[in-house]
């Protein structure tokens, strides 16, 4: 690579010819494109801003002018180009690089990212910052996608800081498309923009901003030129920038979807390596995916709804299937919670479902919207738990200490696919009260195949094994686990097993014949323990006045870095052999 070898910094970059940045793309592209192909991560994004990206760190004098990456996703040609190469190998391997922007790992990532829609906001807290303490050299910079702007949060940004003076520069990457294709009236209304058409006044113009676009986001020359030009430009700047996502490699361009993150693939072809999954158990976003369509066939007031992850969630066999009774709302929480609530105020089913760490962006909608109003919003929370290389901010830690403490909220997480089903069945029943489903990133343990459906009985543990001395209380699929590893149990019958299924409400009857029939009671959940499912039941047995010992094996309070899934529970020791191991120990005879 003859020039990328030679670049280590943006200082290198900019010591380059114009013309010799085209060149530069290509090779950025190559090793993009290299090191996913076999490390696995998210690659459209990124190959879709190689040109962006060579632009901004070119033009601008980062990392003293601060450069905001919305989502970071797309960062990847921004860490290979500042100061990260020779590292970029490990990126998002346990003690490697984050596949997003952080603080802590360059001067250059100025804030971190992972959740959409933030920059805005950040970069204007920055360029405020500079007006207060006199920076008035420096400049700001977000780049933030089609898909990222239209969220709520975006336009909070835009809306403040159209009406200062503040120095900043919103590039939007526009490339029609998030992980799924971009929906909305602002996406109808870009498509206008690029093809021209002036019936519609300006939004961005609208809000203050000086609009300058749309530019096609692979013309290196006129990129920089425009950028050159709006540094000089004061107050609120809006470049609209066109992409091609996935720019570069023909099946990423064609399968814009699959090439988002598309696993490992050949780096010469582009093809995706096969992987045989036939054999293998369900994803759990499968089973819901699946088990909605036929719920949703027989009963007529089921609505399904999903903030911008129709394949991440698997609603998207719904949107085909049912397509008057399923949406795709946008990178749109609270509004997806709150739309929600109104779909159950007015008798309807609606199944909301969000990724675990993206609902705590509608906190305040699941409180104010649904709880309060006793509102039957069924919330199925995918990706609950360790989620593995997307890192601290993506795992779905605290979703059950965060909706435990709510009041009129059914709270719970099946053991396995069936129970999967049976809770989704059981919520269209005719709850008078919200009930959260959480479930896992992956796989079931075992094939199930689409059980029967059955009603669970609210607040019902089950009983999965007896025993004499020490009882295992566990919530979700990591019960299951732990159970399939019994045979390392060396005094197995003494191990009583209970499926606790709700953390809320708590299945009081079971817990009393618990501590009534143990002498140490051990939870199993993979969510923060602060709060979660064991605080549960210390709080519970400390009202009731047991004084059993209780061991809580759940995540400590701390964030928990990306890695490989099994990696990160070892680290947390919420891996099985960790918890067996203590079981071993407190059955042991003595010597
Ligand atoms: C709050 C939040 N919701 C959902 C996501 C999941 N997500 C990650 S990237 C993405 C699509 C982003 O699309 P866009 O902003 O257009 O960027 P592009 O991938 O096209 O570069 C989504 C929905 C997220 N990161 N944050
Ligand atoms: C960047 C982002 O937020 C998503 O692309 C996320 O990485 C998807 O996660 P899953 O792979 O678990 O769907
Ligand atoms: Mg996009």
């Amino acid at each position: 690579m003859p020039l990328l070898d030679h670049i280590q910094f943006p200082a290198d970059l900019r010591k380059l010819d114009l013309a010799e940045l085209p060149q530069l793309a290509q090779e950025l592209r190559r090793f993009i494109i290299d090191v996913v192909a076999t490390k696995e991560g998210h690659l459209g994004a990124s190959l879709g801003v190689v040109e962006l990206t060579i632009a901004l760190h070119y033009t601008f004098n980062t990392p003293e002018d601060l450069l905001i990456w919305d989502v970071g996703h797309q960062a990847y040609g921004h860490k290979i180009l500042t100061g990260r190469k020779a590292q970029f190998h490990t990126n998002r391997q346990f003690e490697g690089l984050s596949g997003f922007p952080k603080r802590s790992e360059s001067p250059y990532d100025v804030f971190g990212t992972g959740h959409s829609s933030t920059s805005i906001s950040a970069l204007m807290g920055m360029a405020l910052a500079a007006k207060i303490s006199g920076k008035t050299d420096r400049k700001h910079i977000a780049v933030i996608g089609d898909a990222s702007i239209a969220s709520g949060m975006a336009f909070e940004g835009l809306n403040h800081a159209g009406d200062t003076d503040v120095d900043m520069l919103v590039v939007l990457n526009d490339n029609a498309i998030g992980i799924d294709p971009s929906v909305g009236a602002l996406k109808h209304y870009l498509t206008q923009v690029k093809q021209g058409n002036p019936s519609q006044d300006n939004i961005f113009e609208a809000l203050n901003f000086t609009y300058s676009g749309p530019i096609d986001g692979h013309d290196l020359p006129a990129l920089i030129a425009e950028m050159e030009r709006l540094k000089k430009v004061p107050g609120p700047k809006f470049l609209h920038v066109v992409t091609t996502k996935g720019k570069g490699l023909q099946q990423a361009e064609e399968n814009q979807v699959t090439y988002h993150a598309p696993g490992k693939f050949d780096r010469e072809t582009g093809e995706l390596l096969p992987k045989n999954t036939a054999d293998l158990p369900p994803k759990f976003q499968d089973v819901f995916g699946h088990a909605i369509v036929e719920l949703a066939q027989r009963n007529p007031k089921i609505v399904g709804i999903t903030p911008a992850m129709p394949t991440g969630s698997s609603l998207k066999y719904m949107m085909a299937a049912l397509p008057e009774r399923a949406f795709d709302v946008g990178i749109a929480e609270q509004h997806a919670v709150t739309m929600a609530a109104g779909i159950a105020a007015e008798g309807l089913v609606p199944f909301c479902n969000i990724y675990s760490t993206f609902l705590q962006r509608a906190y305040d909608q699941v409180i104010h919207d649904v709880a309060l109003q006793k509102l039957p919003v069924v919330f199925c929370l995918d990706r609950a738990g360790i989620v593995g290389k997307d890192g601290p901010t993506h795992h779905g830690a605290f979703d059950l200490a965060y909706l435990r403490c709510v009041p009129n909220l059914i709270v719970c997480a099946p053991k396995d696919g069936p129970e999967l089903r049976n809770l989704l069945y059981t919520a269209q029943l005719g709850l008078d009260r919200p009930m959260a489903i959480r479930y896992p990133r992956g796989r079931d343990l075992a094939r199930h195949g689409d059980t029967p459906f059955s009603e669970i009985n609210i607040g019902k543990g089950e009983t999965i094994q007896k025993g004499t001395e020490i009882a295992v209380l566990s919530i979700g699929p990591i019960g299951a686990k732990l159970y399939e590893q019994q045979t390392h149990l060396e005094q197995p019958q003494k191990v009583g097993h209970y499926n606790m299924r709700f953390v809320k409400p708590l299945d009081t009857q079971l817990l009393h014949r618990i501590f009534t029939q143990y002498r140490e009671v051990v939870t199993v959940e993979d969510g923060c323990l602060a709060g979660g499912f064991g605080s549960a039941v210390l709080e519970w047995a400390q009202e009731q006045g047991y004084a059993l010992p209780i061991k809580r094996f759940g995540i400590p309070d701390r964030f928990v870095t990306h890695g490989p899934t099994a990696t990160l529970n070892e680290t947390l020791g919420l891996d099985t052999k960790t918890i067996i191991t203590y079981i071993n120990q407190k059955t042991r005879p003595p010597l």
